[in-house]
């Protein structure tokens, strides 16, 4: 089958020899920081994008795959059907320097997500974003990121969904309860009692995503190089200016220059990876920047007279996850996890020969999604993003999450410790009565939507089991409700942290104190979107670009 995966000149491994500057270092290779390095090297600056985890689809030269992949260009990334594994095996490809799960491997969580895709809600951007960052401003790059990667409904090459006997259980149920069916990325300001089919990124049957569009064009510039295996430490600077960054290779600690004085760093490196570059750097609140003193890095580390008192580590936030549980008898369970090494023949026939069938829909078949937004007494808008999947405790099961996301006044909060291990030492979870009160009510409105399906067995709550009662009997933690969609430790803003405020960086992304530092990735957000966050993420990296090809060299640089 003609596959979108052939083999490309892969990255560079990190290397303690080299002399070059550039323009611009990018720090990550996640949905952050792809638009961010594409761009800049279109624009004719030199980039160097620095990974410190490996390849991962076979594109660029990754080799994790099950042996009914071999002989072939694809990994256990690029499959769709296979995105399962990182629950059962997540060696070599998860940041062990986290206390959380996040992808550490070329292409960041866009290499091991489940490729989920939405275009924002308006009020995703009206509700927290600074000025400059409204749905009017952010529609040029929603253009761009939807032109390039359109996603899809039907991922299968041959236009049909494989299994669908959940979506249509739930979607009819919910059509008998009032709710409105949608094509979701064309009404995505209708988020109101709606679902939809699951949108993918995914193209051609394969994973697809940022990595091949928006790093195949990068790469095939001169002025663009990228190399794996390189983690940064820390960047070099003198005040508020940067002038290359430390980096780890097996080899050796290095350092690399931006060209002089016009030179920048931007780092996207995640809600975790970003705030730690940033506090082992000395930019942070005086606590955290203490811990880094203590720790190995000490003796080498910038002297605290240098250090820029920026509240890095708050207003971390991650959707809300709440897990219901229903069962009914038309439901068709595919075991995925078994896939992995021994799909159906017929299975990986048709993926290998045609990109067709079930290993083209993300595990566990996805869908239907749905939306409600609730207005507690407060008079916060909290929007409800649902999603049903194919899994739970009987082979007719579906789990229906409840993500609570946008308008969510809920923030926890970051920390390092002596070992540089970053830790959610605040949990974010529902610590506000409105945000409980919508995902309270949120669950009766599925309740009662889904009320009138014949054969439908409420599992989880059970049926005698209040609203209330339930979402109070699920831990406020990550253990019990982390969706992995972790953002916000580098707030945006136009309060300068340096003076009281809330913001990391400013409306730029510039980091305030700083002249040439930029921070580009989930941790910028200041609050939540409605869905799974990988579009948006593309989108502020796009939006965020424009500004800083936008903005002049300080004075004294130019
Ligand atoms: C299991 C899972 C499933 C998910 N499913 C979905 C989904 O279906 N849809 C969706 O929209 N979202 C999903 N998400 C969330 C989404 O993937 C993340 O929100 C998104 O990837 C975050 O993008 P980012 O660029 O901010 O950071 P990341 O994607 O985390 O990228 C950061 C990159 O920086 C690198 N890095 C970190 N530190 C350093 C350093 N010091 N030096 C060099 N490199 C460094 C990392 O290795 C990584 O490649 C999922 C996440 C997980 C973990």
């Amino acid at each position: 089958a003609p596959s979108i995966n052939e083999a490309r000149a892969g990255p560079a491994s990190c290397s303690t020899s080299s002399k070059d500057t550039y323009d611009y270092i990018v720090v990550g290779s996640g949905p952050g920081a792809l638009p961010v390095a594409d761009r800049l090297s279109e624009a004719g600056h030199s980039v160097l994008l620095l990974e410190k985890g490996p390849a991962s689809s076979g594109r660029w030269g990754g080799t994790m795959k099950p042996s009914w992949l071999s002989g072939t260009n694809l990994t256990r990334f690029d499959v769709p059907g296979l995105c399962n594994q990182i629950w059962a095996d997540r060696n070599g490809i998860a940041c062990t320097d986290y206390d959380q799960l996040a992808g550490c491997i070329l292409g960041g969580g866009a290499a091991i997500n489940s490729g989920l895709y939405w275009k924002p809600h308006p009020e995703d951007w009206n509700m927290s974003f600074p000025a400059g960052w409204k749905n009017p401003d952010m529609q040029e790059s929603v253009s761009k990121v939807f032109s390039r990667l359109p996603g899809t409904m039907y991922p299968s090459m041959d236009g049909k969904l494989y299994l669908p006997q959940g979506y249509n259980t739930i979607s009819a149920g919910l059509t008998q309860g009032g709710w409105t069916s949608i094509v979701a990325n064309d009404q995505n300001d209708q988020r109101n009692k709606t679902f939809s089919h699951t949108t993918y990124y995914f193209s051609g049957g394969e994973r697809g995503g940022p990595m091949a569009t928006y790093l195949l064009t990068a790469s095939q510039r001169k002025n663009f190089a990228f190399w794996t295996g390189a983690a940064v430490k820390r960047v070099v600077r003198t005040g508020g200016h940067v002038t290359g960054v430390e980096v780890e290779c097996s080899g050796g600690t290095t350092t690399i220059n931006v060209t002089p004085n016009t030179g920048r760093v931007v780092i996207s490196a995640g809600t975790f990876g970003s705030a730690k570059i940033l506090w082992r750097s000395g930019i942070g609140p005086k606590d955290q920047l203490n811990v880094v003193k203590q720790s190995g890095d000490g003796a080498t580390m910038v002297s605290s007279d240098q250090w820029i008192d920026l509240p890095v580590g708050y207003n971390l936030y991650d959707h809300v996850g709440t897990d219901l549980e229903i069962a009914h008898p038309n439901i068709v369970n595919y075991d995925f996890y078994a896939a992995y090494n021994r799909p159906a023949s017929g299975d990986s026939q048709s993926y290998l020969n045609g990109r067709t069938g079930i290993l083209t829909q993300a595990a566990p078949n996805f869908g239907p999604m749905f939306w409600d937004i609730i207005t507690p007494s407060d008079g916060i808008n909290r929007h409800l993003h649902w999603q049903a999947r194919v899994e739970g405790s009987r082979s007719t099961s579906m789990t229906l999450t409840q993500y609570l996301g946008t308008g969510s006044v809920s923030r926890g909060r970051l920390t390092i410790n002596s070992q540089l291990k970053t830790i959610v030492s605040t949990s974010p979870y529902l610590n506000n009565a409105g945000d409980v009160a919508a995902v309270v009510q949120g669950v009766q409105n599925l309740r009662d939507g889904l009320a009138k399906v014949s054969g439908l067995t409420w599992i989880r709550p059970s049926s005698s089991q209040s609203s209330a009662a339930f979402v109070n009997s699920i831990a406020a933690n990550p253990g019990s409700r982390n969706s992995n969609h972790w953002i916000g430790t580098n707030k945006m803003g136009t309060d300068d942290g340096r003076s009281g405020g809330t913001a990391v960086v400013d409306t730029d992304t510039k980091v305030y104190g700083t002249d040439n530092l930029f921070v580009v990735d989930a941790s910028i957000f200041p609050g939540h979107v409605t869905s799974n966050p990988t579009a948006a993420i593309l989108i502020v990296s796009e939006h965020a670009v424009s500004k800083i090809l936008a903005l002049p060299f300080p004075a004294a640089a130019a």
